[in-house]
């Protein structure tokens, strides 16, 4: 080691650009043309490393055009629907100018590139002491390496904070006390420290742009081959569904084995109206985390300008496909498996509430299902829904789809499929806006049901949301009908919000006595391996105490062999060798 430091201060001389360096001596060049091993000590292995802002870079939606959403309900509608307003921000710009950071091969004598001067200099990094900076980037004479004023580099720490706030996005969803929080530190972090910005200058400048200036061509298309993570992470099986936003792939995570759902933009994004759509999904999965009746997501990035979406694999498809499935087959959902599905979708409806959130398209093609192997307990549940989950048919039922969430507090409404629209949202009445959820689960239900086909505007629309039900195939029973009814109930403030459906009397009754049931069974089961382990402690008290107990060893011998008769065999003698009596696991 010290061989090596030694051989490195030989090969560094820095007596022309230290401290004590004359004034005419300390070019900058100077100090590169000494330096014999410049890759060692690049300042890229200093410098953090920055996602482009392309990719991060949070732009303003514009109004989604979605097919079957209606403006203008044609008969009376009270007001037509007006298509959201649509902000624009200034976008980032896409990539740097090299100029600002190369002298032009007009302005630059030297035999060397700007860029490869950069990387041999060494007084340029994030912890040289600031005067030898100040020294090095003094104008330099014009026959040696000219390098631009610093202010065109990296204008100044205001600049640099402003670029680095670019690259974090701002999830809208965050709760406020959580952004509280996190986002001053982030935002305030290298406001006053010049640091930052010179090692963002390395990063954007050193790193990037030098290997763009080294690398040659052939290096860039290899590149681009293996960052595809997609490809290099996954192993596409099948397109399970195609939408608006874009393709459904199932697929095998090659490191772990297990299936996904990926979801995939068909048409580049970037700049597009799908870009905020897609990136709101991913804010609100994000914000969501983790709930048995909302689609678990994993994970999310860009990729050849598309939104690449890693979510669970729900193996029974959409219910859409299970209600088309039901009607080739000439089935019905049973009442209970419509309250099952009901009670199910607004569990996850109560946690996505209970988070701010809004969904805003719930409809049958956006609730995915999970068949399980079995309904058998597996271990007690954190909370009322996986208690619940434990006991139901192996049917799970999950919110999926999160391209519409809204904050309900400040919400940016595209309304979702006008079949399962509120006539509230429409008229831009936002006040309670998870009423209209509650609306679209109720429409939802409808159809699981039996009903015809959703009208998307016109006379049959407006019916439906003067609270005339359609007319089922197989009529429920009054109880479930005036839930229903209520679910649809064109005052909003009348329906019942998720946390009151999940404990509506006529969702919980079938279940609780599911629940019952399986609690009754496993407290039997309990009660049984007690009472055994009882009566095995007690043989064994008996033992110990027993004088039998001091028996001659071929008295014991005979006993454990039965050659004495059954009263004067040892008590306990049949206990499991392994059990132990300590134990307080019972
Ligand atoms: N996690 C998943 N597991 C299984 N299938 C899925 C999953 N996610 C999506 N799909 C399938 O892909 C289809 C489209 O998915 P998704 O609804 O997320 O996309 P979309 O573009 O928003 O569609 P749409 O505009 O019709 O709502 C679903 O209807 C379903 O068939
Ligand atoms: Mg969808």
């Amino acid at each position: 080691m010290s061989t090596f430091l030694d051989d490195l201060s030989h090969r560094l001389d820095f007596s022309s650009c230290g401290e004590e360096g004359s004034s005419s001596d300390n070019s900058s060049d100077d100090c590169t043309f000494r330096f014999q091993s410049p890759r060692i000590l690049s300042p890229r292995i200093l410098s953090p490393r920055i996602l482009s802002p392309r990719i991060l870079s949070p732009r303003i939606r514009s109004p989604r055009i979605r097919s079957p959403r209606i403006r203008s309900p044609k008969i009376g509608s009270p007001r037509i629907g007006s298509p959201s307003s649509a902000c624009r921000t200034p976008k980032v710009q896409r990539h740097r100018s090299r100029n600002n950071t190369i002298c032009s091969p007009s302005q630059c004598t030297s035999p060397i590139p700007y860029a490869s001067w950069r990387k041999l200099r060494l007084c340029d990094s994030p912890s040289t002491p600031k005067s030898l900076l100040t020294k090095s980037s003094q104008p330099c004479s014009s026959t040696k390496i000219c390098r631009p004023p610093r202010t065109l580099r990296f204008a100044s720490a205001t600049a640099a904070n402003h670029i680095k706030t670019l690259l974090v996005n701002v999830n809208p969803f965050t709760p406020d006390t959580v952004r509280r929080n996190s986002e001053p530190q982030w935002r305030n972090c290298g406001r006053s420290d010049d640091d930052y910005g010179r090692r963002m200058k390395h990063s954007l400048t050193s790193s990037e742009e030098d290997d763009e200036a080294f690398l040659p061509p052939k290096r860039r298309a290899v590149q681009a081959f293996m960052l595809s993570r997609y490809e290099s992470e996954f192993l596409e099986l099948e397109c399970i569904g195609v939408g608006e936003f874009g393709a459904v792939y199932k697929c095998v995570k090659r490191l772990d084995g297990c299936l996904y759902a990926i979801k995939r933009s068909r048409r580049p994004l970037a700049g597009s109206t799908n870009e905020q759509l897609a990136l709101k999904e991913v804010y609100a999965h994000a914000v969501l985390g983790h709930h048995p009746h909302v689609v678990r997501y994993y994970s999310a990035w860009a990729e050849e300008d598309c939104m690449i979406i890693q979510n669970e694999y729900c193996n029974g498809g959409s219910l859409s496909d299970a209600i088309v499935l039901k009607e080739e087959q000439g089935e019905l959902f049973t009442e209970d498996e419509l309250k099952d599905l009901l009670l199910q979708v607004s569990m996850g409806l109560k946690y996505i509430h209970s988070s701010g959130l809004v969904h805003l398209d719930i409809k049958p093609s956006n609730i995915f299902i999970c068949q399980r192997p079995s309904t058998s307990a597996s271990g007690e549940g954190e909370s009322e829904e996986e208690d619940y989950q434990n006991a139901s048919a192996g049917v799970v039922y999950k919110i999926g789809d999160l391209g519409h969430v809204n904050s309900t507090n400040s919400p940016q409404v595209e309304e979702g499929d006008s079949r399962f629209l509120a006539s509230e949202v429409l008229q831009e009445d936002y006040s309670q806006l998870p009423k209209a959820d509650i609306f679209a689960l109720g429409l939802t239900i409808l159809l699981a049901a039996g009903a015809p086909p959703l009208p998307q505007n016109g006379t049959e629309w407006h019916s439906l949301r003067n609270g005339e039900l359609p007319k089922l195939p197989k009529e429920p029973s009054a109880p479930f009908r005036g839930l229903l009814q209520l679910l649809l109930d064109p005052d909003l403030t009348k329906r019942p919000s998720a946390r009151e459906l999940c404990k509506h009397p006529v969702l919980r009754e079938g279940r609780t006595g599911k629940v019952a049931a399986r609690l009754r069974q496993e407290l039997n089961v309990e009660k049984f391996r007690t009472a055994m382990l009882e009566r095995e402690l007690q043989e064994a008290r008996q033992a110990a105490l027993s004088p039998k107990q001091n028996l001659l060893p071929g008295l014991k011998l005979a006993a454990k062999v039965g050659s004495l008769p059954r009263a004067q065999r040892l008590i306990g003698g049949k206990a499991p060798r392994s059990m132990s009596f300590g134990c307080t696991g019972y």
